[in-house]
């Protein structure tokens, strides 16, 4: 993280007043006469709006086996929210009795008119499950973003994180040779169960699998008539305006 950001969050803790900051952030010249925060900062101030998470994001081991196994590195690599925030991915819990209400607003907050609810397991799905969990867990993007309310069980979502080529130089034979890796996408795994509500964003590659309790029933939320279309990675879908829009976003924000 560099200075500027490091401050600017320091501060905002600080301070608690959203809008102030807000003004205070895009306007340069002011950042020299603000005060510097406190050593030892005071508690969230009671009305910051914070999104909690029971939600366990850490990376894939990228081992064979089964998918429905956790794949956590052994000591866990865990992800922290910043990486989570970096790749647009968001998350937080409702408590799953009376989540209702709190459930509406955020469909009303983000225009979402439609919803159903699935129920993935061999009971709910009957006959098509293995085809359906096959089609889940194959890499691919939406062209909308994925909001998914977990009401029972649980599984995992596994989300890509791009990571830049890197360059380096080595020297073979008294001569510098400029090396350059191949960006690489990582999985990073995202365990959810009932209460998490997950939002995924347009244009990122990602798969679904549940886990061993092979359960997972959850609300699925749309703008539109339900309808579940992904386009799996590959050319196409390399191609596809929001995978493009999607790497711009996360492009400018890093
Ligand atoms: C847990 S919801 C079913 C899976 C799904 O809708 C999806 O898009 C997985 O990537
Ligand atoms: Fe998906
Ligand atoms: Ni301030």
């Amino acid at each position: 993280m560099d200075a500027r950001r490091a401050w600017r969050q320091s501060h905002r803790q600080f301070c608690g007043a959203p809008a102030l900051m807000k003004e205070i952030i895009h306007s340069r010249s002011h950042l020299p006469i603000l005060p510097s925060p406190p050593l030892s900062l005071s508690p969230p101030l009671p009305n910051r709006k914070k999104k909690k998470t029971q939600m366990r994001a850490y990376y894939f081991d990228n081992l064979p086996g089964d998918q429905r196994l956790p794949h956590d590195f052994n000591p866990s690599r865990p992800v922290d929210p910043d990486t989570l925030q970096s790749i647009k991915v968001e998350s937080w819990y409702i408590p799953v009795e009376g989540h209702e209400d709190k459930l509406d607003g955020v469909a009303k907050e983000r225009d979402y008119r439609n919803r159903d609810v699935i129920e993935i397991s061999k009971k709910g799905l009957g006959d098509i499950y293995d085809e359906k969990l096959k089609g889940f867990y194959k890499e691919h993007i939406h062209e909308d973003e994925e909001i998914r309310y977990i009401l029972q069980g649980g599984g995992f979502f596994d989300v890509r994180r791009m990571s830049l080529p890197l360059l380096f130089f080595r020297i073979t034979h008294n001569a510098y040779t400029l090396f350059a890796e191949a960006p690489s996408d990582q999985w990073i795994r995202l365990a959810v169960s009932a209460g998490d509500l997950l939002v995924i964003p347009a244009g990122i590659y990602h798969r679904f699998t549940v886990d061993e309790r092979n359960l997972t029933r959850t609300v699925r939320l749309f703008k539109d008539e339900p309808k579940w279309s992904a386009i799996y990675r590959g050319t196409e879908s390399e191609s596809n305006p929001h995978r493009i829009e999607y790497i711009k976003s996360i492009s400018v924000a890093a």
